[in-house]
């Protein structure tokens, strides 16, 4: 009984990673599935994809061990991605509608035009904004034919990700979210801990279609979909399972994961923070009872960039490329690029800001665009970094934790740790958000090392040291900001 099944149901992809008992991943599967764009703006993912990618991932991780070796089951995931089905057959409704998509930005405003944003945030923490999934499900309840009544007689399910995997791997019995996830709703108040019936009841959402909320480290049922009867006993959003992955417990810790997007954590304690910077507040973690609470910050494009290098621009034929272009660009240019490809987010929230570039002149080429694209990354990172710091004076420990695809690329930690002017860590293992779900599911299941032993387990592979000096710097971050404001679409 001593490995742990992590299941990371991302945005493009579900993996699946068995750990051993020392929690060091000994195997890992992972599958793509299709993403679609039905409307400019609207982002949808087909239920029955990711349910059939997280089962495959999950068996050819598990192949060849038997059922009895697995002590436990955790579950993380792409947060917000909004899913609703029948309770009695089990299908959905309707394609998930995922973080991204914009389409109920009309119903937001119509919210904050009637005085919501202030109530959504102190009870929820979060910004009257399309991202989250409360909207999202007014949205299928009044687009899909017969679903309002449906929801009304009690036949219809909510859930983000975790919910729905929960449901299915469960065949029907458990109905339950952790609090993280729940944080992510906008209907859920993350000071009380209960769903916020005024918030459900503005948005048509009937309280008998909402998940039971359950601490992190608990009991989710039992699955015996993958052989043997394996307990579901961790359960966290992606971004809160990578802070935990870092072994971010203590309050002023903060991480920062550059996948596709990139969420940037703090560690707040029992604080619960209202941001003046339009930082978001949200759930850390819920253990033995205890919320911890965090500051996030969201960016939506960071290694996008460098797919966009890739596919879009067709500079590079791989990722990694991009780090030697960059090195080749001519020190002299400033050039500048702001991705606001999908709007910007935190601490700006324009979803009608879109990309520009700035500073090219005749030299520009190839290198300068692929420079500027990496460092938009770190940029972005800095103005998160500049609002936490505003926002809690907790932010003191001047150390940022880091993982994620993109942190491959030293060359971009490098310029991070230069403009934040403090150091970047980054750890031996990067698979932190599978790490995360991995030891909540061994912490509820009693076979892994408590907070503090598991911290002390984290290994450090590269600190990358400021080198840039304060007047460089300063002049860089004053180019940036010039750039950010002729960006926006509200200057
Ligand atoms: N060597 C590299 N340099 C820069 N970016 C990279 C590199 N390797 C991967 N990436 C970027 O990292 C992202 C993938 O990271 P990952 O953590 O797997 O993201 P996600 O979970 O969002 O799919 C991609 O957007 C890719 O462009
Ligand atoms: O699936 P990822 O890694 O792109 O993460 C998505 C975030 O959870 C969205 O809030």
């Amino acid at each position: 009984m001593t490995h742990i099944l992590a299941l990371d149901q991302g945005t493009t992809s579900s993996r699946a990673l068995l750990f051993d008992g020392s929690l060091r991943p000994v195997r890992i599967a992972q599958k793509e599935f299709p993403q679609h764009f039905p409307q400019p703006g609207w982002v949808e993912h087909d239920p029955e994809a990711i349910w059939a990618t997280t089962l495959f991932t999950a068996r050819e991780a598990l192949d060849g061990t038997s059922p009895g070796a697995v002590a436990a089951l955790g579950i993380t995931n792409q947060r917000e991605t909004t899913l609703v089905w029948d309770r009695t057959t089990g299908r959905p409704i309707h394609n998930a509608i995922v973080w991204q998509d914009r389409r109920t930005a009309p119903f937001c405003e119509e919210l904050a035009a009637e005085g919501w944003s202030e109530p959504v945030a102190d009870r929820t923490g979060l910004l009257l904004d399309p991202y989250f999934s409360g909207t999202k499900l007014a949205w299928l309840l009044e687009h899909v034919d017969g679903a309002r009544e449906a929801a009304e007689a009690g036949q219809l399910l909510f859930g983000t990700v975790d919910s729905f995997l929960i449901w299915r791997l469960t065949e029907g019995r458990v109905h339950a979210t952790d609090a993280t996830n729940a944080a992510r709703t906008m209907l859920y108040d993350i000071r009380r801990g209960c769903w916020d019936e005024e918030i459900c009841r503005r948005l048509g959402v009937p309280l008998s279609m909402l998940p039971e909320v359950r601490d992190c480290a608990g009991d989710f049922g039992t699955t015996t979909m993958l052989g043997g009867h394996l307990a579901i006993c961790g359960v966290a959003g992606d971004q809160q399972a990578a802070t935990i992955g870092q072994a971010c417990f203590a309050p002023g810790m903060m991480k920062s994961t550059y996948g596709t997007g990139c969420f940037a954590l703090l560690n707040t304690g029992s604080d619960f923070v209202r941001s003046r910077s339009r930082l978001l507040t949200t759930i850390a973690y819920k253990l033995d009872g205890r919320v911890t609470y965090a500051l996030e910050g969201s960016i939506f494009i960071a290694g996008a960039v460098v797919q966009w290098l890739r596919d879009g621009l067709h500079l590079i034929g791989t990722a990694a490329e991009s780090q030697a272009l960059a090195e080749a660009a001519d020190p002299e240019q400033d050039v500048v690029l702001v991705p606001a490809f999908t709007g910007l987010g935190a601490p700006y929230w324009d979803p009608d800001a879109r990309g520009a570039i700035f500073g090219l002149t005749r030299a520009t080429g190839p290198a300068e665009f692929a420079r500027a694209a990496l460092e938009s990354v770190a940029y972005q990172t800095h103005d998160l970094w500049e609002a936490m710091r505003r926002d809690w004076p907790g932010a003191t420990r001047a150390v940022l934790r880091v993982d994620g695809g993109m942190t491959a690329s030293d060359w971009t930690m490098q310029r991070l740790a230069d403009l934040l002017g403090a150091p970047v860590d980054r750890p031996v293992v990067r698979e932190t958000t599978a790490l995360g779900a991995a030891w909540l599911a061994g912490h509820a299941a009693g076979v892994v090392p408590g907070p503090e032993e598991f911290a002390r387990t984290w290994a450090l592979d590269r600190r990358f040291d400021p080198s840039m000096g304060d007047v460089e710097r300063e002049r860089r971050i004053a180019l940036w900001d010039d750039a950010v404001r002729r960006t926006l679409s509200h200057r």
